[in-house]
């Protein structure tokens, strides 16, 4: 399997380059050149399958040549034997045909822990295969830092550098990534927002020579792997409910459209999906872009589902890149003229992103309003960004004889104030948690500065 850059300019990479790359050369996304596709009898064959031996058919194809798939299931069992739930990712029905798929019981409580511990895995593989080291600087609204640094902590072979936005993640989750003493672990509060971290993050990918001479890798949904295995659980809930036999439907929390991209190849791999619905909090310019071709950036609110608070989506582009015919040159171009402040999609590759997704958003005070709701009438508690998935999918479905299927992205614990202010009580932190609060933290403050923060990665290189 090669992977080529959208944006047309970067070398076409094998899996184990395309991994530790993360971005590509050029400021583009790595994407496979052909997808593997599966047809209707063998996705009903693996019915029954176990979560990892599905997501060893589904994924094998994408590391093949790079990865033995002996090593490779290993790494499998290994990624996901930390979850606490038999099936990982269970399922909860809440109405008919209204199903949550609960993406939070791995060790840091979100859906990123599904690519984030096996990622971990593989780049220890496959840079101790080639002798080398890395350095990891990734960026955060929440959950993805703790995820990351629980995948990497333990190799030998990664440094990991994670900035979150100041004073804009909650408690629990800076606490989940901040009290994680380790030699090669470091924690930066940015004074700016997630889209400043983000922006750092492809800053320093296109200009590494502060590394002096060190290897830059990502841990973000700009990393092909993350996307890759998050392809899987759309594969494991819809046979859970019948597919391939009838279609089924999802609603995604989304902001950096890396959870969804992932829904939308599974579509093209072969899974009979009738609606992808994408929910946005009042960050909304995913909303604005499919309901109305408008992709102006505004300024970033603040909001009570602070992993959502995100402008500048990364993985739009690997959907742009599909809309506009698999053109890395109209990519290229398409992307200068966004910074240059044009804000439309042409009409036909708005009518191609219209015919994959529908969108809504939800404010805070819906979220609040449902989280309530919900509880009251199931005594099932919402995390404020499934709630906001949970409103779009009920907005939005089209046809209720398919089962509709809302990501439930994180757990309650993580978000206290937003469970608080709906009028319901937050629960206990689990068991491998419950001295959180008490655990001694370690980060630094940063200005909002580029080279203040690469300045401190490479006084720790
Ligand atoms: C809890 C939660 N829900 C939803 C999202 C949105 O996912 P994506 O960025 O892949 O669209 C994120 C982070 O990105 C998240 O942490
Ligand atoms: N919501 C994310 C933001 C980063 O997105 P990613 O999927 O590209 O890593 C977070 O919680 O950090």
């Amino acid at each position: 399997m090669k992977y080529i850059s959208t944006r047309g300019k970067a070398p076409a990479l094998s899996f184990g380059d395309v991994l530790l790359a993360g971005l590509a050369s050029d400021g583009g996304l790595y994407v496979p050149e052909t997808l593997p596709t599966f047809s209707q009898e063998e996705i009903a064959s693996w019915s029954g399958l176990s979560y990892q031996e599905l997501a060893f058919n589904i994924m094998y194809p994408f590391v093949e040549g790079d990865i033995p798939a002996a090593a490779f299931k290993e790494m499998i069992n290994d990624a996901y034997a930390g979850f606490n739930h038999s099936s990982i990712a269970p399922m909860v029905q809440t109405d008919t045909n209204e199903w949550i798929l609960e993406l939070f019981r791995g060790p840091t409580l979100a859906f990123k822990d599904f690519a984030l511990q096996l990622l971990g895995r593989l780049m220890d593989y496959v840079l101790t295969k080639r002798q080398e080291k890395l350095v990891i600087l990734g960026a955060t609204s929440g959950d993805t830092g703790s995820a990351a640094i629980e995948g990497c902590r333990h190799s030998d072979h990664l440094k990991i550098f994670i900035l979150h936005p100041y004073q804009r993640v909650s408690e629990v989750q800076r606490r989940q990534m901040t009290t994680v003493i380790d030699d090669n672990v470091f924690n930066i509060a940015v004074k700016g927002n997630f889209d400043d971290c983000q922006g750092m993050v492809k800053n320093s990918f296109a200009d590494q020579s502060f590394l002096q001479g060190a290897k830059l890798g990502a841990v973000n949904s700009i990393n092909w792997a993350r996307i890759m295995a998050q392809i899987v659980y759309y594969f494991s809930s819809a046979l859970s409910v019948g597919a391939p036999a009838r279609k089924v439907s999802f609603s995604v929390p989304t902001g950096n459209f890396g959870d969804i991209f992932a829904g939308y190849l599974a579509k093209k791999m072969g899974l009979p999906i009738d609606q992808l619905v994408v929910a946005t909090n009042q960050n909304d310019i995913l909303h604005r872009v499919i309901s109305e071709n408008d992709m102006s950036r505004q300024s970033l609110n603040v909001t009570l589902s602070p992993s959502m608070d995100i402008m500048v989506s990364s993985n739009f582009e690997r959907l742009l890149f599909d809309a506009h015919g698999r053109n890395g040159a109209e990519i290229d171009d398409l992307m200068t003229r966004f910074n240059a402040g044009d804000v439309s999609l042409s009409d036909d590759a708005w009518s191609f992103v219209k015919s994959h997704f529908d969108s809504y958003k939800v404010d805070d005070s819906r979220t609040c309003e449902v989280i309530k709701q919900v509880f009251d009438e199931t005594q099932y508690l919402l995390d404020p960004h499934t709630a906001i998935g949970l409103d779009a999918a009920r907005t939005c479905w089209k046809d209720k004889s398919i089962p509709m299927i809302t990501l439930a992205t994180a757990h309650p614990v993580k978000f206290p104030e937003a469970v608080e202010k709906a009028g319901c009580v937050s629960p206990v932190l689990p068991d491998h948690m419950k001295d959180l609060f008490e655990r001694e933290e370690s980060y630094d403050v940063l200005d909002n500065d580029l080279s203040a923060v690469q300045r401190f990665v490479t006084e720790r290189l």
